[in-house]
């Protein structure tokens, strides 16, 4: 450990960017795991913005969870525990982003509902503040094309959980500058994380392949191909994948699922039609293990 903790130093020492405080907005469970690393990992002081002082609360107890358990396990001390905490603030106000470097959007995939957050960010934001969208597969160039400094526009795509997954797919719209893209990738290397390029195409490289597979597996239980449990063991076990397409869908959340679905489907064509059992389970709100039932109860 104490090798690999060396390595990353140095890394971040050589990578290391001028950015430090970084705005992350929605507290769901992707923008706290990235507020929880930017703080611990790549040690910037970040302030944490979501509409929903409940979920604001529920992001601090998960972040304070996690940490607590790696004080356990004994991967961090009490004290790297007391000092990320302290790195975070949290804030159900927009405006209290108006000095940060560089700022993370984490908010709900929906193209109309993140358009408008980055309208209000570019008049929030002083000039030269980046801004990333973690979204899985909205146009960053949509996206940037409504603020009036697209340059500093990118798709920094983290993965779900965030502290733990090594990946982070970069994605530079039309008109994303050079210098947005090097400070990007450099932010990721001190968070301890492996970039991939992906271009601006619906879905990038992760969820193009990743989304079609789990929609195949809902559309399998509709058809009755077999039960969820035969559908997630065939593919845990016959397959070696680490859990079944299923228990990933609720996982990642079936609502976000289907958007991406509904994207990968408009842009690409019917090949990506979103089953229809997908959609029923939206409709009923079993959104997955974010909300405690998807196709499995938790
Ligand atoms: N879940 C995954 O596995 C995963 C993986 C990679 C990327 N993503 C992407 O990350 C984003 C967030 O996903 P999630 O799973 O964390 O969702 P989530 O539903 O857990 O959280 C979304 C949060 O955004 C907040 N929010 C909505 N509108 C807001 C606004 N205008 N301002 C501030 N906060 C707002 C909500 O209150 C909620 O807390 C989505 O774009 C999703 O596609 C998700």
């Amino acid at each position: 450990m104490f090798l690999r903790k060396s390595i990353h130093t140095l890394a971040q020492r050589y990578y290391s960017t001028n950015v430090n405080t970084v705005g992350v907005i929605g507290g769901g469970q992707m923008g706290a795991g990235i507020a929880q690393v930017l703080a611990q990992v790549a040690k910037k002081n970040v302030i944490l913005v979501d509409l929903n002082k409940n979920v604001i609360e529920k992001s601090l107890i998960g972040i304070n969870g996690f940490l607590q358990k790696s004080v356990s396990k004994g991967v961090i001390t009490e004290e790297d525990k007391e000092n990320t905490l302290k790195r975070i603030s949290f804030s159900d106000d927009l405006n209290s982003l108006k000095n940060v470097d560089f700022v993370v959007e984490a908010i709900v995939e929906n193209t109309e509902i993140k358009c408008n957050l980055f309208k209000d960010l570019a008049k929030i934001c002083k000039p030269g503040t980046i801004l990333a969208s973690n979204t899985s597969s909205i146009s960053i160039t949509q996206i940037a094309s409504h603020t009036n400094e697209p340059q500093n526009v990118i798709g920094m795509h983290f993965m779900n959980p965030v502290p733990i997954m090594k990946l982070v797919e970069v994605i530079p719209g039309l008109q994303t500058s050079e210098e947005t893209q090097k400070t990007t990738l450099k932010l990721a290397v001190e968070m301890n994380k492996t970039t991939t390029f992906s271009k601006d195409m619906p879905g990038f490289i992760a969820n193009r392949l990743l989304m079609p597979y789990i929609n195949e597996a809902v559309q399998a239980l509709h058809e009755g191909l077999g039960t969820k449990e035969d559908i997630d063991t065939t593919m845990k076990l016959g397959c070696n994948m680490p859990m079944g397409p299923l228990t990933l869908a609720d996982f990642i959340g079936l609502d976000t699922c289907y958007s991406i679905m509904n994207i990968l489907h408009t842009q690409l064509g019917d090949k990506y039609k979103p089953s229809p059992l997908l959609k029923r389970y939206v409709e009923a709100g079993r959104l997955g293990k974010k909300v405690k039932h998807g196709f499995y109860t938790y």
